[in-house]
């Protein structure tokens, strides 16, 4: 493996712990951080993580990792979608809740994108990872932002009410992580 560092640039915390621990406890990557604030382009959750990916790796000048995060409502249409993080901001989970309400479903997908460049120039590949689930009133004691209103299919719980270990293999960004992973390890990056 190169020594070269592979800069993750996010400013979620939370992120940043699960990617330290996929990415650098179980292989030989060197994962550094940056905490810097990208700007987010309008358009699909794939447009939007290829620009994002681009504008990081400008920033960093070197190989680099982004995530971008996606909560998407069947009655919706798929939105807010990537623009998740405005409407939590706007709206709250009780706001997020009553924009579904007179809809005959509450269905939703929570959508994790990962998103590597080589560097500067280097188109930047992608890596999804989808969780099923519905929008709920807020239940749990584990709460980061709208994890407490979403329920995962097929466990009666939201993310906020399982604990870290139980909610690993359910969990969007783990489902992502493990193919980002493995693409470093076989590209020996
Ligand atoms: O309940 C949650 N469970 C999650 O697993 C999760 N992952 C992200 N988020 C939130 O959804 C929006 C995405 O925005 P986002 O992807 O642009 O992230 P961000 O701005 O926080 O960080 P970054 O863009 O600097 O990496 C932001 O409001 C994040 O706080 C989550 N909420
Ligand atoms: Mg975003």
């Amino acid at each position: 493996m190169s020594s070269t560092p592979i800069v993750f640039v996010t400013t979620n915390s939370t992120k940043l712990h699960q990617v330290n621990r996929i990415l650098s406890s179980t292989s030989s990557l060197v994962i550094k951080s940056v905490n810097l604030n990208l700007p987010e382009i309008q358009g699909t959750t794939r447009e939007v993580a290829r620009d994002k990916c681009s504008r990081a790796a400008e920033a960093i000048g070197g190989p680099c990792i982004i995530e971008d995060t996606a909560l998407c409502c069947d009655a919706l249409g798929g939105l807010p979608g990537p623009y998740i993080k405005d409407f939590f901001q706007g709206l709250g989970n009780d706001g997020l809740n009553t924009l579904l309400k007179g809809f005959q479903t509450t269905t939703a997908h929570a959508l994790c994108t990962f998103a590597y460049s080589g560097g500067p120039d280097c188109e930047p590949v992608l890596f999804e990872g989808r969780t099923e689930g519905k929008i709920v009133h807020a239940r749990g004691m584990n709460v980061f932002s709208w994890n407490s209103i979403f329920e995962v299919e097929g466990t009666g719980k939201t993310f906020a009410e399982m604990e870290v270990e139980e909610k690993m293999p359910f969990s969007h960004r783990y489902r992502a992580l493990v193919k980002l992973r493995r693409y470093l390890e076989s590209m020996d990056v």
